[in-house]
């Protein structure tokens, strides 16, 4: 019945497959804690059992005890949250089973001590969630003290922690926590790292100055740098980063954290004339003087308190700081509405938890904990090589998060990432996701190091690391040299002698912009580069000569066009025969290949109308632009009128199955192989030694056949080489005709004749 969800100690390599056991586990630890975030209110949750009370009891205790003390709680507030509301429902329907240690009614959930006694309790506050639950409140507010709330202060919910702020004649002398709301802690240590409680009053009074010490975004990124820098685990959030440095005493560096007063009360020895007043004071009234001593308020900031005479101003102030919430240089949770009168204040009382003259108008939680699944490193437009971390699916503020970012890689080493590993996740307003840092202690020991790559993800070139961004080497050429590099391959242009590091250097002589730039290349600018002697000049020449008259289906392939792979752009090819008639074709034209479905067809008339430039370039630099053998197609009525079944999808679809392929197709190639589906296994020898597995594929298609990948009912023939295995069993499993590389050449012969490939056959 734990709430904790636990690692299952397996490598995430799937991201899907994480996600699945994500949203298992999240399932079953929702149905201890069903509470679930609908609009802005946290509903309770349901406890089938006593021991499930008390398993809930103790989980929050603890969770209550991590989070005060070392900050380092393994729930977030709204697991937390919800958890406490299934332990209220649950004493409210069974109160004379509820056990001493609930969190219930509680300051911190009992989970805090202290032993510094509090002159006026320090409590917690209650909360709302919606501006129901808060008319609501202001009603009931209203019946308990016989009037009308006449004034409202409204100030923004600061996310730090209590503190009380001693000062006697002026000088600040002690720093207690709240503690369990009558006793707290001392802290006295921390005094002259916190900013906004100045060491000494403008006035020598005696005074207790109650407010939030938090740590401001830049205070918290320079907490953790500093963190980190000696040897420790960097924070998950500000909250946490506050809390575990105001109680931490000893420590080699410090660092500063920022106070926003939030009350002024007397102590025990501060002069009665002086007492009295602030006892009488308007809580506007105090904030005031407080800023006149020099105490932080909120008055400074973008969001200052300010007082309301009805709800509908209240709310207005609600929405208002709500909107600039993601804008603050420091944390907000919420809003926090008090009766501004001291009269009223009075009259209303306080309760063990809370005051009932305050109420805490909750926002939705900006903060998540969900587990690394892994990281992406994507190559932007300007070669910035970013990453990116991949999230177990986690809603915040209503959106579902999936991505964040990771900023850079000293990033990474310095929050000490590992894949795994539970992680805050922060998302504030319209603000890019963001990962704040791991949750440490609920690491398993599974968490795998985050690898970074060594050569650039697009292009393989190295990686320019001298700054915190990453860059590949080829910055904004980054993206050229990895589609040209693709377009120089075996299976695309094959041109050899164009490798990497060649592309590297054409493209940082500036010597091509684009793939028909390499066609106009001469040999005076290929002997001006570096290593390029008289020989490899001349075979590189050779090889764009050779590349020009590639049949149609390879330059395709070397365009890159999405979504289109190598047997795609060859079935392309063969359909259309000419790139003009596959440029005039429509999507719906282009619905006739076998394999393209009306999602792909528009997307790759999309595609051609964008390329179209350089393929005029291309042309005009004289490369081939039709299929060997293959013959375009009907116009479209004609087919129809010849009974082919050119609308029907199941058997373009499916690529094993071409019942029906285009009149065009089928005319166009007679050959050896006409109307057989082939498939190739195992090493090839003899003629077809050095015949890659994508030049055995054209082969069959220049024969008339198709190829496929896989053996099936529908296979005609197996070419099965040396070390051919479960293809061949399920072949001979299935009856189907098997040959040999060398009974496939027989057959085949007239194709194979030296660049056979190169020069149409018909
Ligand atoms: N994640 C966990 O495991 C875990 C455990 C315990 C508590 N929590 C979270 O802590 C919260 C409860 O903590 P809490 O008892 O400190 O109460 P709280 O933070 O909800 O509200 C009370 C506190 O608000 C602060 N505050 C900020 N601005 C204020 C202002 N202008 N006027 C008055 N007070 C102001 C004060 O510190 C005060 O003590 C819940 O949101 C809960 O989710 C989380
Ligand atoms: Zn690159």
């Amino acid at each position: 019945m734990k709430i904790t969800r636990r690692a299952d100690g397996r490598r995430r390599r799937d991201v899907r497959a994480a996600r699945e056991r994500f949203h298992r586990r999240r399932s079953r630890a929702l149905s201890v804690v069903a509470g679930r975030m609908t609009g802005m209110t946290t509903r309770g949750a349901v406890i089938g059992d006593a021991a499930a009370y008390a398993q809930a009891v103790e989980d929050a205790v603890k969770a209550s005890a991590a989070y005060y003390a070392a900050g380092t709680s393994g729930l977030d507030d709204d697991d937390y949250d919800r958890l406490v509301r299934s332990i209220a429902a649950w004493e409210a329907e069974h109160p004379e089973q509820t056990l001493a240690d609930s969190p219930t009614g509680k300051v911190a959930g009992g989970a805090v001590v202290g032993d510094v006694p509090h002159t006026t309790a320090m409590l917690s506050l209650d909360n709302v969630f919606s501006p129901e639950e808060f008319t609501a409140w202001t009603a009931s507010l209203s019946r308990r003290i016989g009037r009308e709330v006449s004034r409202f202060s409204v100030e923004p919910k600061l996310d730090g922690l209590a503190i009380a702020a001693r000062y006697r004649q002026g000088r600040l002398t002690q720093l207690v926590t709240r503690g369990d709301g009558t006793a707290g802690e001392d802290v006295s240590h921390a005094i002259g790292t916190v900013e906004g409680l100045p060491a000494e009053l403008a006035e020598p009074v005696t005074v207790e100055v109650r407010g939030e010490v938090l740590m401001t975004n830049a205070q918290f990124e320079h907490a953790n740098e500093v963190r980190t820098a000696h040897g420790g685990a960097p924070f998950a959030n500000p909250r946490n980063a506050a809390a575990g440095t105001l109680r931490a005493r000893e420590r080699a560096y410090t660092v500063p954290m920022t106070f926003f007063g939030y009350g002024l009360l007397p102590l025990a020895d501060t002069d009665p004339a002086l007492a009295e007043r602030l006892r009488e004071s308007a809580h506007s009234d105090l904030m005031a003087e407080a800023a006149g001593l020099g105490v932080n308020t909120t008055a400074a900031t973008a969001v200052p308190g300010i007082t309301a005479a009805t709800v509908e101003e209240v709310l207005a102030r609600v929405a208002e700081t709500a909107a600039l919430r993601s804008t603050l240089p420091f944390g907000i949770d919420g809003i926090v509405v008090k009766a501004d009168l001291a009269a009223d204040q009075a009259a209303a009382g306080s309760g063990s938890r809370a005051p009932r003259w305050a109420i805490a108008f909750k926002l939705r939680a900006v903060e998540k904990i969900t587990r690394l699944v892994a990281v992406e490193w994507n190559v932007g437009r300007t070669g910035v090589i970013a990453p990116r971390a991949v999230l177990e699916p986690v809603e915040i503020e209503g959106s579902t998060i999936t991505y964040a970012t990771l900023h850079n890689p000293a990033d990474i080493t310095r929050r000490d990432l590992r894949l795994g590993d539970r992680v805050m996740v922060h998302r504030a307003g319209d603000v890019i996701p963001r990962v704040e840092a791991p949750v440490a202690h609920l690491r398993t020991g599974e968490e795998q190091p985050i690898v970074f790559p060594e050569t650039c993800p697009r292009c393989g070139s190295g990686i320019d690391t001298s700054e915190q961004r990453w860059r590949c080497e080829n910055g904004r050429d980054c993206h050229l040299v990895a589609s040209l590099s693709y377009a120089a391959g075996r299976d695309q242009l094959d041109i050899e002698g164009l490798g990497h590091t060649r592309v590297v250097q054409l493209v940082d002589a500036r010597l091509v912009a684009d793939l028909a730039d390499l066609f106009t290349l001469t040999r005076d600018q290929l002997l001006g580069l570096e290593r390029m002697g008289e020989t490899s000049t001349d075979n590189l020449l050779t090889a764009l000569a050779t590349a020009r008259s590639q049949p149609l289906s390879r330059v395709l392939c070397a365009l890159g066009v999405r979504g289109t792979g190598r047997s795609m752009s060859r079935r392309i090819a063969r359909h259309f025969a000419t790139m003009d008639h596959l440029r005039a074709a429509d999507a719906e034209a282009i619905r006739q290949v076998e394999g393209i479905g009306a999602e792909k067809a528009p997307s790759i008339v999309a595609e051609l109308a964008e390329l179209a430039p350089l393929i005029d370039k291309l042309v005009a630099a004289g490369v081939n632009m039709t299929e060997p053998g293959a013959t375009p197609p009907l116009p479209r009525t004609a087919a129809a009128a010849d009974g082919n079944e050119g609308d029907g999808t199941e058997g373009r679809e499916n690529t094993e199955g071409r019942e029906s392929t285009g009149a065009a197709d089928a005319a166009a190639v007679p050959g050896p192989l006409a109307g057989m589906t082939v498939v190739v296994t195992g090493a090839m020898t003899g003629a077809l030694e050095k015949l890659s597995r994508n030049q055995m594929n054209e082969l069959i298609e220049r024969a008339g056949g198709r190829s496929s990948s896989s053996v099936s009912g529908k296979t005609s023939l197996v070419v099965a080489g040396e070390g051919a295995g479960s293809k061949r069993a399920k072949a001979e499993a299935l009856g189907v005709r098997l040959a040999a590389p060398d009974e496939f050449a027989a057959l085949v012969a007239d194709l194979l004749a030296p660049d056979a490939g190169a020069r149409p056959s018909a």
